[in-house]
C-alpha cells in the first residue's frame, strides 16, 4: 500500500520537481503554510452560524456576543483574503523562478542535442516540448498544490464543524461525498490520449506560423496562399474536434459530482428536519451543519473543473522529463581528451554511415588529407559529399570505421575542442538577428574591432561595412534578411576567417551566387583557405581545379581520387565525364 502511493503518479511527479523546488523551499512552504488559516478560516464563519442562530433567531437573545456574528464575518472574511493576497504573490514568485530554472534546464538540454534529434524534430514541436511545457508543468504543479492543500485544510476544519453539529448527519454527508469522488478516477484515463494529440496539434499550428515567416516569399512567389490556408483550416478543425472530444468525455464529471452531492444534500435535510423535530439539534446547529456542508461541496465540486487542467499539468511534467532524462547520442565520452592541434593528418578509415538503419548512404569511405591540402569533393547530387564532411564536426557518428586526426579517433576528444578546430561554411549560413559585430565575433567572442575589421577585410566585406552608416554596428535583420547573397555568404566567411581554425569545410559555399558574387565570394574564400587544411564541395569544377586531391563520390562509394590533371587522364573517368560535360555548357 505504502510503496503504492509511494509510485503513485502524484507522488513521483512532485518528487521529480523537487530539486527545482528546493532553492526557494522557504518562501514555496510559507506560501503552503498560507492555505492552512486560509483554509481554515472558511470553517470559523460555519461554525460562527451555529451561536447566532440559536441565540439571537431562536431565543431572541439581545446583549449577547452572539450579535457580533455579522463582525466577525466580515473580520475573517477580510483577514482571509488579505492571507489569500499573501499567498498569490509568494506562488507567483516562487512559480517564476521554477518555471524558469526548468526552462532553463530545457535550453541547456536542447543545445547538447545531435542533428539527427532536429532532424526528426519541426520547429512547432520545439517551442511546444521546450517551452509551453514547462509553463505547463510548473504553472499546474504549484497553483495545483496550494489549491489541494487549502482546499485539503479548508475540508478537514469544515469536516470537524459538521461532527461537531451532527455526528448522524455528518455520516451521511460522508458517505456521499465519497461517492462523488469516483468518477475522477475514470475521467484521466479517458482523456489521456486525447491530451496527447491535442499537444501534437498545437506545435504544428506553431510550426505553421513558423514557416509562414520563414517561407513567406516562397508563399508570395508560388501564390501559395490557399494551400496555406487550407493546411492551416485543417489544423484548426482537428483542435477543434479535440477540443470537443475532450468535453464529451470530461464536462460530464462536474454535473455528475453535482447531482451525486444534491442527493447527499437532500438527505441530509430531510434526517435533518427529522432530527430538529425529535430535539436532537437545534436550528442553529442544523444551519451551521447545511453552511459547512455547502462550504464543502464548493471546493470538491471545483476539485472536478480543475480536473483536466491537473491532469494536463502532470503530462506536462512527464513529458518535460522525459526530455530532461534523454541522454544526447553524440556527447563526449568519459575521459575524452582535449584535441589540443591538428600536425599531420586527417584520415577517414573504412567509414560506413547511414541516416537510417538498413538505407547506407556512405559506403567504405577511405580518405587521407595531410594537414595543408585542399580536398575537393564533387560527384552526383545525393551522391554523400555533405554527409562525409558533417561527420567531421561530428553532427552525425560513423556507423563503423573512424575518422581519425594525427591518428586519433576523433569520438576519443572533446566535441568542443574537435569543433574549435574547424570553421564550417555552408551554403545557405545561418545569420543571427543583431549586428555584423555580433555576426562575426560568433567566430571569437572576444575578438577586437580590429580583427573584426581584419576579418571583413579579408572577406571582401570591409568597403561595404564602413559605407554604412553604423558600420560595425548595422542591424542586420532576422537571419541576415537585409543582406544581400553574396553579402551574407562574406558575413559568414568573416565569421570563419576570425575563427582561425586549422581545418575549414567548405560546403558548396558559392553555389547559391550568380557569377558576379560568386567572382568576390570566391577570392575571400581564397584568402580563408591560405594554410588551411580545407574540404572544400563544389558543384563548379572550375573552382576546384587546384585542389590537392579530388575526390569523386556517386552513390556513397569513392570512384576515383586525385590531381585535376591525374583525373583528365582517366578515358571515361567520372571526372573526365563531369568536368567536360561543365566545360561544354559553359563554352556553348
Ligand atoms: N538528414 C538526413 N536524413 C536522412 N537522409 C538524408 C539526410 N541528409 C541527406 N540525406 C540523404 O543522404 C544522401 C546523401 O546526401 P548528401 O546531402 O550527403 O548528398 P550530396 O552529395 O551532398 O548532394 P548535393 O550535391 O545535392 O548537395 C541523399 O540520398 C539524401 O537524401
Amino acid at each position: 500500500m505504502f510503496e503504492k502511493i509511494r509510485n503513485s503518479q502524484f507522488i513521483l511527479n512532485y518528487r521529480r520537481m523537487w530539486p527545482y523546488v528546493k532553492p526557494y523551499w522557504f518562501r514555496a512552504l510559507l506560501a503552503m503554510s498560507l492555505c492552512i488559516p486560509i483554509g481554515s478560516l472558511d470553517a470559523v464563519i460555519a461554525l460562527s452560524l451555529k451561536p447566532y442562530m440559536d441565540m439571537v433567531l431562536i431565543e431572541k437573545s439581545t446583549g449577547s456576543s452572539a450579535w457580533y456574528a455579522p463582525l466577525f464575518i466580515i473580520g475573517f472574511t477580510i483577514c482571509q483574503g488579505g492571507l489569500t493576497y499573501l499567498a498569490t504573490y509568494l506562488n507567483v514568485w516562487v512559480g517564476s523562478h521554477i518555471t524558469n530554472d526548468l526552462k532553463m534546464s530545457l535550453y541547456n538540454k536542447l543545445l547538447t542535442f545531435e542533428t539527427s534529434f532536429f532532424d526528426r524534430q519541426n520547429s512547432g514541436d520545439v517551442v511546444f516540448r521546450f517551452n509551453n511545457d514547462a509553463d505547463l508543468a510548473c504553472a499546474g504543479l504549484l497553483s495545483n498544490l496550494r489549491l489541494f492543500l487549502s482546499r485539503l485544510f479548508s475540508s478537514l476544519s469544515l469536516i470537524g464543524v459538521l461532527f461537531y453539529n451532527s455526528w448522524q448527519l455528518s455520516v451521511i454527508a460522508m458517505v456521499v461525498l465519497g461517492c462523488t469522488f469516483y468518477p475522477m478516477t475514470r475521467v484521466r484515463n479517458m482523456i489521456k490520449a486525447l491530451m496527447k494529440q491535442t499537444v501534437a496539434s498545437g506545435s504544428q499550428t506553431i510550426t505553421a506560423y513558423n514557416e509562414t515567416f520563414a517561407g513567406n516569399r516562397t508563399i508570395m512567389a508560388y501564390n501559395y496562399q490557399p494551400q496555406q490556408k487550407e493546411k492551416f483550416r485543417k489544423i484548426l478543425a482537428s483542435l477543434f474536434k479535440l477540443s470537443i472530444k475532450m468535453t464529451q468525455r470530461s464536462s460530464w464529471l462536474s454535473p455528475v459530482m453535482h447531482i451525486t452531492a444534491s442527493f447527499g444534500i437532500a438527505a441530509t435535510i430531510g434526517y435533518g428536519s427529522h432530527l430538529i423535530l425529535t430535539n436532537q439539534l437545534s436550528p442553529g446547529g442544523f444551519v451551521s451543519f447545511i453552511s459547512a456542508l455547502l462550504m464543502l461541496y464548493t471546493p470538491i465540486k471545483n476539485l472536478g473543473n480543475n480536473f483536466n487542467s491537473v491532469q494536463f499539468s502532470f503530462m506536462a511534467i512527464e513529458r518535460v522529463f522525459e526530455l530532461l532524462d534523454s541522454i544526447p547520442v553524440i556527447r563526449d565520452k568519459e575521459n575524452a581528451t582535449e584535441l589540443k592541434t591538428v600536425h599531420k593528418n586527417i584520415e577517414f578509415r573504412n567509414v560506413n554511415f547511414s541516416y537510417n538503419p538498413g538505407v547506407p548512404v556512405l559506403k567504405n569511405i577511405n580518405l587521407d588529407a595531410k594537414v595543408g591540402q585542399s580536398i575537393a569533393l564533387v560527384g552526383n547530387s545525393g551522391g554523400g559529399k555533405s554527409t562525409i564532411v558533417s561527420l567531421l564536426p561530428r553532427f552525425y557518428d560513423v556507423d563503423s570505421g573512424h575518422i581519425l586526426i594525427d591518428g586519433i579517433d576523433i569520438r576519443e576528444v572533446t566535441l568542443a575542442s574537435l569543433r574549435d578546430k574547424m570553421a564550417v561554411v555552408f551554403q545557405d549560413n545561418f545569420l543571427f538577428s543583431g549586428t555584423i559585430r555580433d555576426n562575426v565575433k560568433i567566430g571569437k567572442p572576444d575578438a577586437s574591432d580590429d580583427e573584426i575589421w581584419k576579418a571583413l577585410d579579408m572577406a571582401y566585406l570591409a568597403d561595404f561595412t564602413s559605407s554604412l552608416k553604423e558600420g560595425l554596428d548595422t542591424y542586420i535583420g532576422e537571419r541576415g534578411i537585409l543582406l544581400s547573397g553574396g553579402q551574407k555568404q562574406r558575413l559568414a566567411i568573416a565569421r570563419a576567417f576570425i575563427k582561425d581554425a586549422p581545418i575549414i569545410i567548405l560546403d558548396e559555399a558559392t553555389s547559391a551566387l550568380d557569377n558576379k558574387s560568386e567572382a568576390v565570394v570566391q577570392k575571400a574564400i581564397e584568402n580563408l583557405m591560405k594554410d588551411k587544411t580545407v574540404f572544400v564541395i563544389a558543384h563548379r569544377l572550375s573552382t576546384i581545379r587546384n585542389a590537392d586531391k579530388i575526390v569523386v563520390i556517386n552513390e556513397g562509394e569513392i570512384m576515383e581520387i586525385g590531381s585535376h590533371e591525374e583525373l583528365m587522364g582517366i578515358e571515361d573517368g567520372f571526372y573526365k565525364t563531369l568536368y567536360n560535360a561543365q566545360f561544354k555548357k559553359s563554352t556553348k
